[in-house]
């Protein structure tokens, strides 16, 4: 059984505030993700490809599909028909999402949104504080930036955050969109030992990148969306 079956999956979306007009975002995709595989999706912008990761976070709920998921928690699932409740569990333990923008509290600081996240897994708050700290300096956050409050980070920072937050729980399974936007070369070398780290202790990812050059070295597959659909390269 793969990590990841996803059958027929399409997203429309109606806005109704436009006399119902309709967008179809992405339309009959099929896609397997094998247990420790990792699968690089590109496209034009607008092609469909981060609805693909939203659908399955369940950020958005697929209109047509299935997308049966083999998780710890549940068995097999299908993340399409999954509870409100499943979801947050999954989220919490299972599946990671990284993405440049970032919603967090008022009043976190960086350091704190990190250990947030470990000791919401089960971390101890002392073991979750040095994990944070060597994940941030890992990611070449500074360390003057800790204490202070995300919603004045640069773009690239933003990200870095992200990145430490979603990997520093060494999630099952990662969804990864742009994981090298406004990143220096510095950084992307950071991201690219963090992937390959992770593969090796067999978690799965499905990433959306523009920089290709980096995407042929990290990934297993690759997949190219054209206009809502995906195609293999
Ligand atoms: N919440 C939404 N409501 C309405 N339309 C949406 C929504 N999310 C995405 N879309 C539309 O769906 C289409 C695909 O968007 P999507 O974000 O998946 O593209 P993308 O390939 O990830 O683009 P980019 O590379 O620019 O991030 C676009 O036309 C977009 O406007």
């Amino acid at each position: 059984m793969p990590l990841l079956q996803i059958e027929n999956l399409s997203k429309t979306f109606h806005l109704h505030q436009f006399e119902g007009k309709r967008i179809t975002a992405c339309t009959d995709i099929n896609l397997t993700l094998k247990h420790g595989a990792f699968i690089g999706i590109t496209g034009k912008s607008g092609a469909g490809k981060s609805t693909i990761l939203k659908c399955i976070y369940r950020t958005y709920i697929p209109t047509e599909g299935t997308m049966v998921y083999e998780s710890d928690c549940f068995g097999r699932i299908d993340l399409a028909k999954a509870t409100e409740r499943e979801i947050v569990d999954i989220r919490l333990k299972e599946i990671g999402y990284v993405s440049q923008f970032l919603k967090l509290l008022p009043r976190i600081t960086a350091l704190e949104a990190v250990e947030q996240e470990l000791v919401a897994a089960g971390s101890h708050v002392a073991a979750a504080s040095a994990e944070a700290r060597a994940i941030l300096s890992h990611f070449g956050l500074s360390p003057s930036l800790w204490d202070t409050y995300p919603n004045t980070f640069s773009g690239g920072e933003k990200l870095r955050l992200n990145l430490a937050r979603a990997m520093v729980k060494r999630p099952k399974f990662l969804l990864l969109d742009e994981p090298t936007a406004s990143l220096d070369n510095g950084s992307k070398e950071a991201v690219r030992d963090m992937i390959m780290d992770l593969k090796k202790q067999g978690t799965s990812m499905i990433g959306i990148f523009h920089d290709l050059d980096f995407m042929e070295k990290v990934v297993d597959e690759e997949y190219n969306m054209r206009d809502g659909r995906l195609m293999g390269v």
